[in-house]
């Protein structure tokens, strides 16, 4: 960037009206997000990203001949938000969902040998979609089978405004409803592992609760599965960044934000190397230890609840075969340390052989193990769980590591994290880890870009749209009485003008 002061906004010719200029810090998908709702609502927005690349914790890198993904990424039908993302950069296409939810769980463990089981939905009314596939769920007895169903239906019945429901831990209100220890992992924790990336004795009830109510317990269709079927930076680098150029977001990336301050005439400073941008608007979209260095004095009540958000790993391993050793595109294990495997084949660019990825959530025991001790230990494992792995020769072997992939889920974190308003007039936050009543996700992260730009265009008096976002309607009937959330405050006033969104026409 070039030396001296200036204003934010698309800078051609330096006359962006005052009020419409917004910074948005941080380009994951909640900065993007900002970004292009502020934008689609005629403001003028810079987007400053440290990194070379855009698409935060969700991105791709090359090795070779093939395009990895630092993590397989997966996201549901329910994640409305994060649908609404794909099309407003035209990538629904590259990340389609399965047409009904269908998920191969092999188990390795079982005495009399290896056994596939499935968890699918039918075509009927919600609990009954997943009824026909809990009465043949081989992995569970017949006696767990009917008490998952008593215990499904309480969870259901669960308030989720109940602020005590983040002071308990799942892993009780499981076993206080009947679930023995094979229940909770062969079908709890198989689902809310990959999802919370923690176990059930470590998620708050609120936030396991909203995951099964609104994945499995609201709509049949609820948790059919997408995944991108090219590299996550196609998506959230190549694509969002065509998005915010044709909207007109000044993109600046390999650009760190030292500092944001307070300008004294009403505006904000934003400081990065060799120069410090003005601005009405700051939308801080970064993880929340660079928020809380960030957040000017008196931002926050309470800046230091930030830093008591746990942040939890996930690993990914990476194996390159030289033949075709797995048939579908993922499935989910049992009876191994192996969590999820997916079949990365196609959208590495690999060209002989088959690129598997198998991603283990909750990694805190592998995550600083090296390479060697980890292909000692996950090549065995796919030997057992995919026998066709044993005549196969490994091309190349590979870990991503991520620390902080997200924030833990722990009880409690609930009252720790902030909406997406300040104190600051003018300053908000976005990010998975606000308050969203999502758990660390895509999805998450998306719907914080939608309320920190809603709350900015509502200070900012930007003319609202006729129909409010569908998503607003979305996350209430999720959460209907959630007062952290930072949609808008009645209905006419509430979401932003968003392209293609699905409540547009
Ligand atoms: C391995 C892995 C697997 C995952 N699997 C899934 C999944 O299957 N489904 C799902 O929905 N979610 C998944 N997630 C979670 C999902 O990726 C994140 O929740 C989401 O991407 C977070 O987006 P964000 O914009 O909130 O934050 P981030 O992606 O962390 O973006 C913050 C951005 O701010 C930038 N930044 C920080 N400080 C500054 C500064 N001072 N100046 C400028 N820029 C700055 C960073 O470089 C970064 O780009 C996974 C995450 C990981 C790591």
């Amino acid at each position: 960037m070039s030396h001296g002061t200036r204003s934010g906004g698309p800078l051609t010719d330096g006359s962006v009206p005052a009020g419409r200029h917004a910074v948005v810090v941080g380009g994951g998908l909640a900065g993007v997000t900002a970004a292009l709702a502020l934008a689609d609502a005629g403001v003028g927005v810079t987007l400053l990203e440290g990194r070379p690349r855009l698409g935060g914790l969700a991105f791709s890198f090359r090795r070779g001949d093939l395009t990895v993904d630092n993590g397989q990424h997966v996201y549901l039908r329910c994640c409305t938000a994060y649908r609404w993302f794909l099309e407003r950069i035209d990538a629904a296409a590259l990340a389609p969902l399965q047409d009904r939810l269908d998920v191969p769980v092999l188990d390795v463990a079982r005495p009399e040998g290896r056994r596939l089981g499935r968890l699918r939905r039918d075509a009927l009314p919600v609990p009954l979609h997943l009824g026909r596939s809990l009465a043949t769920y081989p992995h569970l007895s017949l006696a767990d089978r009917a008490r998952t169903v008593r215990a499904a239906l309480a969870l259901k019945g669960l308030d989720l405004t109940d602020p005590a429901l983040d002071t308990q831990d799942f892993g009780s209100w499981l076993t206080a409803h009947g679930q023995s220890a094979r229940a909770v992992e062969a079908l709890w924790d198989l689902v809310g592992v990959a999802t919370l990336n923690a176990v059930a004795d470590d998620t708050s009830l609120s936030l396991a609760a909203m995951v099964f109510k609104t994945g499995l317990l609201s709509d049949p269709a609820a948790a059919d599965i997408g995944w991108a079927r090219v590299p996550l930076g196609e998506l959230h680098d190549r694509l969002a960044r065509e998005a915010l150029d044709s909207a007109g977001v000044r993109t600046e990336l390999r650009t760190r934000v030292a500092s944001v301050f307070a300008d004294g005439n009403g505006g904000w400073g934003v400081r990065v190397p060799g120069e410090t941008i003005h601005a009405d608007t700051v939308v801080l979209a970064v993880p929340q230890r660079e928020a809380y260095d960030l957040l000017p004095a008196g931002a926050l009540d309470a800046p230091e609840r930030l830093l008591a958000i746990g942040t939890a790993p996930i690993l990914n391993v990476h194996v390159v075969y030289d033949r075709k050793v797995l048939a579908r595109p993922f499935l989910a294990a049992l009876g191994t340390p192996v969590q999820w495997v997916f079949d990365r084949t196609e959208a590495s660019g690999l060209k002989r052989g088959q690129y598997l990825a198998l991603s283990q959530s909750v990694a805190q025991d592998d995550i600083d193990e090296p390479v060697a001790a980890l292909r000692e230990r996950y090549l065995p494992e796919l030997e057992r769980l995919l026998p066709r792995t044993r005549d196969a020769r490994v091309e190349d072997f590979f870990v991503t590591r991520e620390r902080t992939a997200t924030f833990a889920p722990a009880p409690g974190v609930g009252r720790l994290r902030p909406g997406a308003r300040t104190k600051a007039p003018g300053l908000y936050l976005a990010g998975a880890w606000t308050a969203t009543g999502w758990p660390a996700t895509m999805e998450s992260a998306v719907r914080s870009g939608v309320g920190a730009a809603d709350a900015a265009l509502s200070a900012l008096g930007r003319p609202r749209p006729r129909r409010p976002f569908a998503l607003e309607e979305a996350a209430h009937s999720a959460f209907p009485g959630d007062t952290s959330r930072t949609f808008g405050h009645h209905p006419e006033e509430t979401g932003v003008a968003l392209r293609g969104g699905p409540g547009e026409g």
